[in-house]
């Protein structure tokens, strides 16, 4: 029997299950597959945003303890990881029941795969497969890590990727990452924290390439700080497992001594790869660009009508809230004036989560220079913030960059406590065209962190570059 409905929807994440829940509500029969009952709300919730976040909060109250022994650290560490278990378990719960008891939604647990461009088949968890026909099929199967070829890498037990090592309740002592991006960084900030003895492995030259130099140095000194150490400009020649523990061997730029490095085990945090193993792309004549992921359009539609893709599997920013903006853009497009595209997304922010995070939006001072503005930068450390001071969280600046000819705001990077709140405003000013004064002329409250815009952004904070 085929069941048909009016959508279907691959993948549980964060753009397909909010337009699974949206077309439901607008009278339209959806199907959403999800191909794991662990996965149901995606990705963040079960394996990326959330349960990083619950651990880089309490690797940080750990680490604030100052406690000496790491028998007590790695107890503490053991019970963060049930902590977090137990909140996406009802996170997760809370996702499924949400569009479950929409009566409009039919949840299938299995891989789903395209049979045609109109017929899906779920392989379900139970054995049994089911063949799903819709006038409409978006897809939202998300991303996985990408493992590099480096020697030894596959199939080893001391080899982890985040899905991986968030499962682990044993706290390494000594802990390798290889990639210094964003899962690279804030596993070395949480496990530093924790009390792991972590170096970073890079092959290229600098954390971070495109960011400014002074923020390279302070997201360097926040996680040196913790003893986080950095080899930059490597090149793996191998990973081998000896009595059970990991020894990692590398060149130093372009060397030929081979050097070796000893951990309990070694983290693989180089980049994400669309999630589109299995799914019968070809069936349906639904193509991938060259870098493997999913070809869309600018309204992200994909090389066959009536199909879509949202999230990582488009190709587009590794991030929850692109996956929701995607949502927005198809719900935009199919019932709406049609205006919205990804081509019309304005100064995203990223922020990457240490303590204190890195927050950016806008222009740096290098890309605000290389597009031929005249730059002032307002800069000003944290530690003269008196919230700053009274929370004991001094580390790190603000700094917001400013067209010089027109005195608009063209971007910021804030390294401080809150600073994944105080960018949004940031954000605003930059999407609005606001001269720098208006944000130094408001009104905040006191004490708070975003106060500081009074300070850093008077004169004598504002230097030409
Ligand atoms: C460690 C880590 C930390 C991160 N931290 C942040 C952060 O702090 N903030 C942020 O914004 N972003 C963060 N990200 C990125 C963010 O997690 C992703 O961008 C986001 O989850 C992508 O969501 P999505 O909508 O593309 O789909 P996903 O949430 O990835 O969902 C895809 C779903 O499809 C399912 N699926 C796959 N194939 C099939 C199939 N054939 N049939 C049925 N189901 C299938 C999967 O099981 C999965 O549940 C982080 C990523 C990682 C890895
Ligand atoms: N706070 C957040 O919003 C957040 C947090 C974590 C992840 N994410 C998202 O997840 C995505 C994936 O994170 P990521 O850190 O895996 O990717 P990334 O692209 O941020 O960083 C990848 C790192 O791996 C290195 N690398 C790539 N190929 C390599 C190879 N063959 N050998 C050695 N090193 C190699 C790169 O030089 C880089 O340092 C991010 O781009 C981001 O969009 C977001």
């Amino acid at each position: 029997m085929i069941n048909k409905f009016d959508a279907i929807v691959i993948g549980f994440g964060k753009g397909g299950k909010t337009l699974a829940g949206d077309l439901a509500n607008r009278g339209q029969k959806v199907a959403l597959i999800e191909k794991s009952s662990q996965m149901y709300g995606g990705t963040c919730i079960n394996q990326a945003c959330i349960p990083t976040k619950v651990l880089e909060n309490q690797s940080s109250m750990i680490r604030r303890e100052n406690i000496s022994e790491f028998n007590e650290k790695a107890t503490k560490y053991e019970e963060s990881i049930d902590k977090k278990d137990g909140l996406i378990t009802k996170l997760r719960a809370a996702n499924y029941n949400k569009l479950n008891s929409n009566e409009n939604i039919t949840i299938f647990t299995g891989q789903g795969s395209f049979v045609s461009e109109n017929t899906v088949e779920v392989k379900t968890i139970d054995g049994e497969t089911i063949t799903l026909e819709g006038e409409k099929i978006f897809i939202n199967t998300g991303a996985k890590p990408n493992i590099p070829a480096i020697k030894g890498i596959e199939n080893s037990n001391i080899v982890y990727t985040n899905e991986t090592l968030m499962k682990l309740k044993k706290l390494p002592k000594k802990l390798t990452i290889i990639g210094a991006g964003y899962i690279g960084l804030e596993f070395a900030g949480i496990y530093a924290s924790f009390g792991s003895e972590v170096t970073v492995i890079n092959t290229q030259s600098t954390i971070l390439p495109k960011e400014d130099n002074d923020d390279i140095e302070e997201v360097v000194n926040i996680l040196k700080k913790r003893n986080v150490s950095f080899l930059n400009d490597v090149s793996i020649v191998e990973i081998k497992e000896e009595n059970k523990s990991a020894k990692l061997i590398y060149k130093k730029n372009g060397e030929e001594e081979q050097i070796e490095l000893s951990s309990d085990i070694v983290l693989v945090a180089t980049g994400r790869k669309a999630n589109t193993e299995g799914l019968g792309l070809e069936k349906a004549n639904i193509e991938l660009d060259n870098r493997g992921f999913i070809k869309v359009n600018d309204v992200l539609e994909t090389t066959t009508k009536n199909i879509w893709a949202l999230g990582d599997v488009n190709g587009g920013p590794q991030f929850t809230y692109i996956s929701l903006d995607d949502y927005r853009i198809v719900i935009n497009q199919l019932f709406k004036d049609k205006s919205r595209k990804t081509t019309d997304r304005k100064n995203v922010v990223n922020s990457l989560f240490l303590d204190p995070a890195f927050s950016r939006v806008g222009l740096n001072i290098k890309e605000a220079k290389e597009k031929g503005y005249n730059v002032l930068v307002a800069k000003m450390a944290t530690e003269a913030i008196p919230r700053a001071k009274q929370i004991g969280k001094t580390d790190g600046f603000i700094k917001i960059v400013i067209d010089k000819d027109s005195e608009k705001v063209l971007g910021a990077t804030m390294i401080c406590e809150d600073s994944s709140e105080m960018i949004h405003l940031i954000q605003l000013a930059v999407d609005m065209e606001l001269k720098y004064t208006y944000l130094r002329d408001r009104i905040y409250a006191h004490p708070t962190m975003t106060e500081a815009l009074n300070d850093v952004l008077s004169p004598a904070m504002i230097k030409e570059v």
